[in-house]
């Protein structure tokens, strides 16, 4: 892994805790990652499991009842704690987001040329009118939208629904981000259109060295585009590190329940393997690994103690049997 000053986002230990009645819920606990840039990390997991929590902490957008500890250092600069002025600088400037429907994202009575003018406008104030267009066009080309010229005077309704996250992802990119934050970006678009926005990311970082966090549930679409993964499970991490250690031998049963349950194109299995029973509810964690109660390789201990992280070279894993050669579904060398 690369060391922690070329990462353009580090978190470390993050917290976020829910004050109840009750008492607080721990939602995000003990939860580390990183990009470098130009670098894309996959943060996978369940419904429930913390993504988007951890990603709100990152932008500074969580609801202000809730706790967070931590860190959340960007380009070397902590977040956490920094006043709402200073992040709404950053926010929109070097950090960028989009989310899973385009349509709430865009303004439906402006046109598109002028949403893409209008964010520009924000960061760069004195650019004439012609520049602004002329970039805005540029940035419809970026994000391969064909004829650009026409199209920055249509509205949002004339565009289809990958159309429509192209331009999304133009307006996200507009001021030059160094850091992508894409939350189920591809969720509600079709397979094809899913590929053709992949593609529109990886040129992103190659071509601009922008760094991603590809919010997500869905292991192929990382696959094809991070370098790095981080899987959380009930808001903690259960595994970490390079895409193709953790893909090639994951070593938390979780990674590998998830890993079993991607289609593959050659499978000729119909049936797609899913992992058995549910993730526990924010209020009613389990003790120990959060995972054991629908884990196939539980002992006794799993229930009792928190399993500390083992470092294998180039991933981590939070599992008290990840040194073990188990008998599990996932990865490609034949266990
Ligand atoms: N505003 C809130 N108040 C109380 N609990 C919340 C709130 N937001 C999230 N949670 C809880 O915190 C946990 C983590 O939620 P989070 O939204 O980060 O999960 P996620 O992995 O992003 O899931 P999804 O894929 O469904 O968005 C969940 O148990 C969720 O119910």
């Amino acid at each position: 892994m690369t060391d922690a000053r070329s990462n353009i986002l580090d978190v470390r230990g993050l917290r976020i805790a829910i004050p109840g009645r009750d008492g607080e819920r721990v939602a995000v606990s003990n939860v580390d990652f990183e990009v470098a840039r130009g670098e894309v990390l996959g943060l996978v997991g369940e419904s429930g499991s913390g993504k988007s929590l951890s990603m709100l902490a990152v932008m500074g957008l969580l609801p202000r009842n809730m706790q967070v500890t931590g860190s959340v250092r960007f380009d070397g600069q902590e977040l956490l704690g920094l006043p709402a002025r200073q992040m709404r600088s950053i926010r929109g400037g070097r950090i960028a987001m989009v989310f899973q429907d385009p349509m709430t994202a865009l303004n439906p009575v402006m046109t598109v040329g002028a949403q893409i003018a209008e964010a520009i406008r924000l960061h760069n104030p004195s650019l004439s009118r012609r520049a602004l267009r002329a970039r805005a066009v540029g940035l419809l080309e970026l994000v391969s939208i064909p004829m650009p010229e026409q199209r920055f005077d249509q509205y949002p309704h004339e565009f289809s629904g990958g159309m429509r996250q192209r331009v999304v992802i133009a307006i996200a990119v507009a001021n030059d981000p160094e850091l992508l934050i894409a939350d189920e970006p591809t969720t509600a678009l079709d397979v094809t259109i899913q590929a053709q926005i992949v593609e529109i990311f990886d040129r992103l970082r190659r071509e601009k060295g922008l760094a991603i966090v590809l919010i997500t549930h869905d292991l192929g679409l990382v696959a094809g585009l991070a370098d790095r993964i981080t899987i959380l499970y009930s808001g903690r991490v259960a595994e970490r590190g390079a895409i193709e250690a953790v893909f090639r031998r994951p070593r938390h049963p979780y990674t590998a329940g998830l890993l079993a349950a991607v289609p593959s194109i050659d499978s000729t299995s119909e049936r797609l393997h899913a992992i058995d029973g549910t993730p526990p509810s924010l209020a009613a964690r389990p003790s120990g690994c959060q995972f054991h109660p629908r884990c196939a390789f539980a002992l006794p201990v799993c229930a009792e103690r928190d399993p500390d992280f083992q470092w294998f070279g180039q991933s981590m894993a939070a599992c008290h049997r990840a040194a073990e050669a188990l008998p599990m579904a996932g990865g490609d060398d034949g266990r």
